[in-house]
């Protein structure tokens, strides 16, 4: 898997993904990620890469010629037309459905904004998807696109170690996570939930999916409402939520 990151900041992605599982992920060569900087292909002597808007108004706008010609570095040396994902406001809200559907690209170049946003020909002309991290303000697309490259490589087969992929299958199913305790058995007058310490790991994972269950139906309405349970979860979370009653 191959990420082009199209940025006027190339500088931050080395710092967040050259860490830890990304980064021993770079290291294996089983994704790629470069960064390509925009400002490199302003025409302006200073190296100018944004403009006022038509029409007037407050902020700036990114042109389109330093985009286009960055992306056209990229893509002229292709023999197919790579996905360019444009990280953006406007953008389908990325869940792990989103993420898995990218997963399955070869290689992915993803257009990071700045100031106001970009000018709107760009998308026109090169963009294939807007992909949104979320509904808040926001200085740039460039933590966008780190969110956006850790979710999809988790999926790469060999990122994660089989110890790590464990937690990926737990989170993908859709339910939040049980409570999770490691040593010591007490900490600030607090114990361990006895069933954990019983070594019946039927037991065990009853409680885990009942846990899940609670905190799903609690925390996440909108997630649950999604779920499809069998007669055996609704069994479990009513009970866990007649304790809460009790
Ligand atoms: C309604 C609401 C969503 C709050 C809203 C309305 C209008 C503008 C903005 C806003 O944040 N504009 C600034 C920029 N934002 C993002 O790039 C950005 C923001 C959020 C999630 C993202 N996922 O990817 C890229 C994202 C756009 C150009 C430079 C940064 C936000």
């Amino acid at each position: 898997m191959k990420f082009d990151v199209l940025t006027l900041f190339p500088e931050l992605f080395d710092a967040v993904l050259g860490e830890s599982i990304i980064g021993r992920a770079r290291q294996n060569n089983i994704i790629q990620i470069n960064t390509v900087n925009i400002r490199d292909f302003s025409l302006n002597k200073h190296r100018k890469v944004d403009d006022y808007p038509y029409g007037g108004g407050g902020g700036m706008v990114m042109m389109a010629q330093p985009i286009c010609d960055a992306y056209l570095s990229i893509a002229e040396k292709l023999s197919y037309k790579p996905r360019v994902v444009y990280l953006s406001p406007q953008g389908r809200v990325l869940n792990q459905e989103i993420v898995k559907e990218l997963s399955t690209e070869e290689h992915l170049i993803l257009l990071c904004g700045h100031y106001e946003g970009i000018d709107e020909r760009v998308i026109e002309e090169i963009v294939d998807d807007e992909i949104s991290i979320g509904d808040y303000v926001l200085t740039g697309g460039e933590l966008p696109a780190m969110v956006l490259i850790d979710s999809v490589s988790r999926l790469i087969p060999g990122v994660l170690s089989s110890e790590e992929s464990y937690s990926q299958e737990s989170h993908y199913e859709g339910l939040l996570e049980y409570p999770q305790y490691t040593r010591p058995y007490e900490f600030s007058e607090r114990k361990v939930p006895g069933v954990l310490m019983s070594g019946h790991h039927e037991n065990i994972n009853r409680w885990r999916r009942q846990q899940s269950l609670k905190r799903t139906y609690l925390k996440r309405p909108d997630m649950f409402e999604r779920l499809s349970l069998n007669e055996a979860d609704r069994k479990l979370l009513e009970e866990a939520l007649k304790e809460n009653e009790e």
